[in-house]
């Protein structure tokens, strides 16, 4: 792997290059000791105080190896003990965003893809220093992956603007962040040292590269446009999931591409012109044939006979068109009848404008819209035919369609499905690209030698759709905005200036003929942005650490989601769930920042900004990947992070922890006096009791407003009855205490997803946890990563164990044991082995912000956690039955949950509100 090891020269300085933290890597000892005697030659002369305050080393300082971003090191200094194996190095001067970027130049439009690298938080996490000891994972660490986190961003400009285009590298110094032999221009000869170097493709590599090098005085690389294009759609179609989709009547739908499956296809690019070009892997492919009529033709031969000032617009004019009127149809010639005999209706296009040269009529006298259509049909038709025709003449199935001429545009894709489909008789399959226009600035960037980026995996990357990226009526897509006051005054702008997205526009079922296609466009309307591809595409975080949960029992066929949301009533019912919600979730929002002008502010930009997204959804469902539920109650998350709403429910989560963990030391004395069966059915009954401490459920936040939390809770306990309306009760008592007087082998690491704060992980979660503990089963605790709703997240648990273990031997003795308790720590690092005979309680970040969990991306924590457990408790409705409901483990799996919503409860249980769930599935 080209990480730690990479053998390249300048090894001593990789270390350095790769990343700040070279704590916890043994492979990096010895460059550590490198760097305190001030060794590995100049790279290093910040450090031992030789020219403390030089500059960032430059490329001409030292040869340095094209693997990985380059680090200021100036100033580093070892932080904490000079003794420790692997101490952390702090360096001051490095700037959190490193940046690189990568450029299509083509005949309309400038694809830009950057990437930009925050280092993570440097936080002295104890939690984290002693789960990592105890799991074992002293030497996972960053610096083992190729790459550091960061994020790949997609923007596109007019190409006649190129000006806008350079301000906007200029104003975000991406060049600066490039030098030919960090992100290597692979020719590291000394002419081009010292140089920076931009990896360009397309014609304006060419044309202006004077004017990169004029005003932001970087030479520009060119790049084959053909390398481009095919590692572009490589990359997209290993490492993103819904990336490839096929669009058929009017239905999108996304295809798990197997990666050992993916290669022959042919790649059709519909750029200005169109290129096909077969593909049998990384870097072999052949461009076997081509056509000049595309893309240009359309909008060249539009704009003479339209009039039309825009690609765009003449695109949106064909929505609203007949080509009827202008094409000769199969009927025209046949009376009216279909030509069946060869499979012909009578809508079928018998020739492409021919009525016009039977009918008197001038150009005027034809509707700009019916010309329009007709002409993109025309050429959809023409394309999806020699594609076709080339994938007969190679045996190819799959077909592959790029580039902007598509636009995300439905009634192009259905065009040029049917054309594929028609002549191959539905033998093959066209597909496209939902990063359609990006293939080529993609391979451009890489093509920068060795940035690891394609060593990473599926599961490695999420993509978020962030609102801070001006949008301006279909036309430019310009940058994700960093600032929040310049991302709050765009959301300002963008709800006076148009109300593009907030219309949306219904996609009715298109009519087809039965034998000939289309007559007219599925979806209508003259709200309608022709370029769907607006809002298509998010920004790629790139996360190294994520893992596949490794307890799947089958991870490829594995769906988080329960409810299909490609169903219009559910779809319908949680769009209306989430504006209903959005009123009080903004005031929340809003007072957890201390209710100020700025917060207010801030407020209602989520709200635009997450209606927008709504309203985007609605318009296209599809338009972000598969959507799933999960994905919208995550997406509301996100809306809060970006406008900088941290934990919108802190003061809620505060209060409920504390009233419940002063009634929690009467709990355990009640439990401990009870028999071992009694005790087990009253641990489960609370934790269900407790799960109704939820405030992302609109019947429980009212009842609320009828109680105190302790009442609540006390109500809902005394509700209790069983048979709960899923109740695998019984076969989980067996497994825990046997039957026949015949002891069960207790379980040797258990896995608990608490869910919400308060009640629920105190009175719920942390006794249950304790019975375990009793019983000899190591407990993980598995939280959140970041705050969402009143989700108790992996850095609040500590606290709250520790609290508890106050009141509790048991729990303080594995939390000591698990390094949770604070003081315990040091005892507990090197204690000795009695003291460690307890089995310990644990705490892990799973990874994510939602109040779900897509089992695909956990953190390397929680992977290394459920290595040896053999027990899993899914907690709550988000993460056991919104998903994970049907997800088979190959160990034991419980899920507990009371279901918050009625309509849930009807649609899965056929139950009603307040039902509970206790399912328990022994190992697959
Ligand atoms: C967001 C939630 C999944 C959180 O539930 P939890 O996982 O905390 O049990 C849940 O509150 C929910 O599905 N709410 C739907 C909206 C409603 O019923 O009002
Ligand atoms: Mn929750």
């Amino acid at each position: 792997m080209a990480g730690a090891g990479d053998k390249e020269e300048g090894e001593c300085l990789n270390s350095g290059v790769g990343g700040g933290d070279i704590n916890d890597d043994g492979e990096e000892g010895s460059r550590v000791d490198a760097l305190r005697e001030g060794g590995c030659g100049g790279g290093f002369q910040g450090v031992t105080g030789r020219d403390r305050d030089m500059a960032p080393i430059t490329g001409n300082s030292i040869h340095r190896s094209s693997s990985r971003p380059q680090l200021d090191l100036s100033k580093a200094a070892i932080q904490g003990n000079f003794e420790e194996k692997n101490p952390t190095i702090l360096l001051p001067n490095q700037s959190d965003d490193i940046s690189h970027l990568a450029l299509d130049i083509g005949g309309s439009l400038i694809k830009l893809v950057f990437f930009s690298r925050h280092e993570d938080d440097p936080v002295d996490d104890t939690r984290k220093k002693t789960v990592k000891q105890r799991l074992g994972l002293s030497n996972i660490c960053r610096r083992s992956y190729p790459i550091l986190g960061g994020r790949l961003h997609f923007v596109k400009f007019e190409t006649h603007k190129i000006n806008e285009c350079l301000d906007f590298i200029d104003s975000k110094q991406l060049h600066r962040g490039i030098d030919s032999h960090r992100w290597g221009s692979g020719t590291s000869d000394s002419t081009s040292r010292g140089r920076v170097v931009i990896k360009a493709t397309g014609g304006g590599a060419y044309k202006f590269a004077d004017l990169f090098k004029e005003r932001l005085g970087v030479s520009i690389e060119k790049e084959d446009e053909m390398d481009c294009l095919v590692a572009g759609a490589n990359f997209l179609l290993k490492a993103i999931r819904h990336e490839a989709f096929t669009h058929f009547e009017g239905q999108k739908e996304f295809v798990q591409i197997d990666t050992n499956e993916l290669f022959p296809y042919l790649l059709v690019n519909i750029g200005s012109g169109v290129s096909m070009i077969k593909v049998d892997g990384e870097g072999k492919f052949q461009r076997v044939s081509g056509t000049n009529v595309g893309g240009g033709t359309y909008w060249g031969l539009g704009r003479l006979l339209t009039k039309c000032t825009s690609f765009d617009e003449l695109l949106e004019l064909s929505q609203r068109g007949d080509n009827r009127t202008i094409d000769m149809l199969v009927g025209d010639i046949y009376g009216g009848m279909d030509y069946s005999k060869i499979g012909l209706s009578a809508s079928t296009i018998a020739s492409s404008f021919g009525k016009a040269i039977s009918e008197n009529k001038e150009l005027e006298d034809y509707r700009p819209e019916d010309i329009s259509l007709s002409l993109l049909r025309m050429i959809s038709y023409n394309i999806g035919q020699i594609s076709y025709l080339n994938a007969l003449r190679f045996g190819l199935k799959r077909i592959f369609f790029g580039g902007f001429f598509i636009r995300g545009h439905a009634y192009t894709m259905d065009t040029i499905s049917f054309a594929v489909h028609f002549w191959s008789q539905g033998e093959m399959q066209a597909m496209f690209l939902r990063h359609e226009g990006f293939l080529g600035a993609l391979g451009a960037f890489m093509s920068y030698e060795k940035h690891g980026l394609d060593d990473l995996m599926v599961h490695q990357f999420v993509e978020r759709f962030p609102m801070g990226a001006p949008y301006t009526g279909g036309k430019i897509h310009g940058p994700p905005l960093a600032d929040l006051n310049e991302k709050i005054s765009w959301m300002e702008k963008f709800v006076q200036k148009g109300t593009e997205i907030t219309a949306p526009v219904p996609m009715a079922k298109p009519g087809t003929t039965g034998l000939g296609g289309f007559e007219v466009p599925s979806s209508k309307g003259g709200t309608l942005r022709s370029d769907a591809s607006a809002l298509n595409v998010g920004v790629l975080h790139l996360v190294p650490s994520l893992e596949v949960f490794p307890l799947l029992a089958d991870a490829k066929t594995y769906e988080p989601n329960t409810i299909d949301l490609s169903d219009q009533g559910e779809l319908d019912y949680w769009f209306t769930v989430l504006l209903e919600h959005l009123p009080d979730l903004v005031d929340k929002a809003v007072a957890s920042e201390g209710g100020t002008d700025d917060a207010k502010r801030r407020g209602d930009a989520f709200a635009r900004a997450f209606s927008a997204h709504l309203a985007r959804l609605m318009e296209e469902p599809t338009a972000y990947g598969k959507l799933g539920l999960a994905n919208l109650l995550e997406l509301r998350e996100e809306c809060l992070r970006e406008f900088q709403f941290v934990d919108a429910y802190r003061g809620i989560k505060q209060r409920e922890n504390e009233a419940s963990l002063a009634v929690l030391p009467d709990l355990l004395s009640e439990i401990d006096s009870m028999s071992e069966e009694a005790r087990l059915l009253t641990l489960i009954e609370g934790v269900l009791a407790a799960n109704i401490f939820d405030w992302g459920s609109r019947a429980c936040v009212d009842l609320y407003h009828k109680g105190t939390i302790i009442e609540i809770y006390r109500m809902s306990r005394n509700k209790m009855q069983r048979p709960w309306r899923v109740d695998d009760f019984d076969i989980f008592k067996q497994r825990m205490l046997g039957t026949g007087g015949e002891k069960p082998r207790p379980h040797k690491r258990a896995l608990l997803f608490v869910d919400n704060s308060g009640a629920d992980v105190i009175l719920g979660m942390l006794p249950l946890a304790r019975e375990l503990l009793r019983r000899g089963t190591e407990v993980v605790l598995v939280g959140n990563s970041l705050p969402a709703l009143n989700d108790v997240t992996a850095m609040e648990l500590p606290d709250i164990v520790a609290e508890a273990a106050k009141h509790c031997n048991i729990l303080r003795r594995a939390a000591e044991a698990g390094g949770l308790l604070v003081d315990a720590m040091n005892n507990t690092l090197d204690a000795s082995k009695e003291e460690l005979s307890f089995v310990p309680l644990m705490v892990v970040e799973n990874g994510c912000g939602s109040p779900c969990i897509d089992l695909r991306q956990v953190s390397s924590e929680l992977a290394a956690a459920a290595k040896d457990a053999d027990l899993i408790v899914l907690e709550g409705m988000g993460r056991a039955l919104h998903t994970n409901l049907n997800t088979r483990f190959k160990c034991d799996a419980l899920k507990l949950a009371m279901v918050k919503n009625q309509r849930l409860a009807e649609k899965l249980f056929k139950g009603k509100i307040y039902d509970c769930v206790c399912k328990y599935e022994p190992a697959a």
